[in-house]
């Protein structure tokens, strides 16, 4: 299926006042189409230097008050070596056109009155080409997300580095994996990508967080049952423990297992074997375990909470997450590659932070760790103002969150703000200037959520 495709930036540099707002007149028919406009070279250079925006594609005139179309073309190409130029010129010439092209002019195109029409076809092409580049993007990152550590678990400081090779030895064999760190700092995600590197990448990565589950359906839950082994058993079902089959096994939250269901795991480890609630024969367990707590397990066991003896079959390899905020500017790294992809994602322009936001990311302690971190960074690029996040965009404190938490489970952020805005205007009759001031942001965000139908004015 064709992914959709984000709105198309254009600049266009033409000093004629009349034909630049021609050309911006006839692209910007398209309501996909972003068209900003430059007067000179100089001025587009300048706000690619001040700003993170990038254009699609450039058309240039040939003959600029501060410049000549090759010389022009060559200073661009220093921030766009590979955005498309097209060099629109008033005299045919086919020695200066070939020039052009050679120096690598997407196009070359003459002033006449087809001449807009003429740009409108290259730059449908551009868009389709934009299209495919930007859905081979998205399909190489989700695979290289799926495979790989270095692309699946983002950082560079030195704890992180030693994660991946910890990573990479525990995938070339099968021993029981044990992962631990505080909540959000990429357990399952180390899980993950543990499997995804090992041999058994092709067989399911079953996953079970044993504290979400309620007491009583647990046991069903690992190891499937019977027709009719308790009231409501009304027909068999599998196990995770046999879903998991040839693959992989994952138990988060393990220090959360209650003392009968430690008993019953330690059997089947010893006996790679395990048997449906309800009765039937032992069926052979063959799958990788990995296991993940937040907790100090060691202190469970000292405590007499959890069993000594499952303690040390579980350990295997222990791997231990760092809270994000010892890993320095990782975080500024992760909080970047949050941003571009949500923008990638949501058809949003780039987007970059400010120096103010940067310190302000530095300073937070992120107890949520590198999930918290998402979710603010995602806030933060629906809130943020033309192509800047700024400190106020940030909402670290927990009052902002505490929105997120009164809302359904399975919203997504955008979701969540947009129920937000729409509290807001209803409370305000629909009054989008006193709603942007009491949320903090721009009358635009409000209008643009009214346009995508994000929000209404009732
Ligand atoms: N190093 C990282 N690079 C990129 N994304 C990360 C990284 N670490 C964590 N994440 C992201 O953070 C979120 C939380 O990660 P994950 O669920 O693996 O954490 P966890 O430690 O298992 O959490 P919990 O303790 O709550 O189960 C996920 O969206 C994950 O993709």
């Amino acid at each position: 299926m064709p992914i959709a495709l984000p709105p198309l930036t254009i600049f266009i540099v033409e000093d004629n006042t009349w034909y630049r707002e021609l050309l911006a007149y006839r692209l910007g028919q398209n309501p996909e189409y972003h068209v900003r406009q430059f007067g000179t070279a100089q001025a587009c250079l300048d706000h690619l230097h001040q700003s993170p925006e990038r254009p699609d594609l450039v058309t240039l005139d040939y003959s600029l008050p501060d410049g000549q179309g090759d010389e022009v073309l060559k200073r661009l190409r220093v921030p766009l070596p590979t955005v498309p130029i097209v060099v629109i010129s008033a005299q045919e010439d086919v020695s200066t056109a070939v020039g052009l092209l050679r120096q690598g002019a997407y196009d070359y195109l003459v002033k006449d009155e087809e001449t807009a029409d003429r740009l409108w076809h290259i730059v449908h092409n551009v868009r389709q080409q934009v299209g495919l580049q930007r859905e081979n993007e998205l399909l190489r990152e989700q695979i290289g997300q799926k495979y790989d550590p270095t692309h699946a678990i983002l950082g560079e400081s030195p704890q992180i580095r030693s994660i991946w090779t910890l990573i990479d030895k525990a995938a070339r064999t099968n021993i029981t994996v044990s992962v631990s760190g505080e909540t959000g700092t990429g357990k399952e995600l180390v899980a993950r990508a543990i499997h995804y590197r090992s041999e058994r990448r092709n067989q399911p990565f079953v996953a079970v967080n044993v504290a979400a589950i309620p007491r009583e359906l647990i046991e069903s839950e690992l190891f499937g049952h019977e027709k009719g082994a308790f009231t409501g058993a009304i027909s068999r079902r599998i196990g995770r423990f046999e879903e998991a089959h040839g693959g992989t096994l994952f138990l988060d939250e393990i220090a959360d297992l209650d003392p009968n269901l430690q008993a019953k795991l330690l059997r089947v480890l010893q006996e790679r074997e395990v048997s449906r609630v309800g009765g039937g024969k032992p069926i052979a367990f063959d799958a990788r375990l990995m296991v993940a707590t937040h907790r100090d397990l060691a202190e469970q066991v000292q405590q007499g909470l959890f069993r000594e003896d499952l303690y040390y079959r579980l350990m295997g390899l222990p791997i231990k997450l760092p809270p994000l905020r010892e890993r320095g500017q990782d975080i500024l790294l992760l909080a970047e590659n949050f941003l571009r992809k949500f923008c990638l994602l949501n058809h949003l322009p780039a987007l970059g932070f400010s120096t103010e936001a940067r310190h302000k990311l530095l300073q937070y302690a992120f107890p949520g760790n590198v999930r918290e971190l998402k979710a603010v960074v995602e806030l933060a690029a629906v809130l943020a103002e033309g192509d800047t996040v700024r400190p106020q965009d940030l909402s670290l404190r927990n009052a902002a969150l505490g929105y997120a938490s009164e809302s359904a489970g399975n919203e997504t952020l955008r979701e969540q703000v947009a129920g937000i805005v729409q509290r807001y205007l209803d409370a305000h009759h629909g009054n989008i200037l006193q709603v942007a001031q009491l949320l903090q942001i721009g009358k635009s965000t409000i209008y643009r959520m009214i346009q995508n139908h994000e929000v209404r004015v009732r």
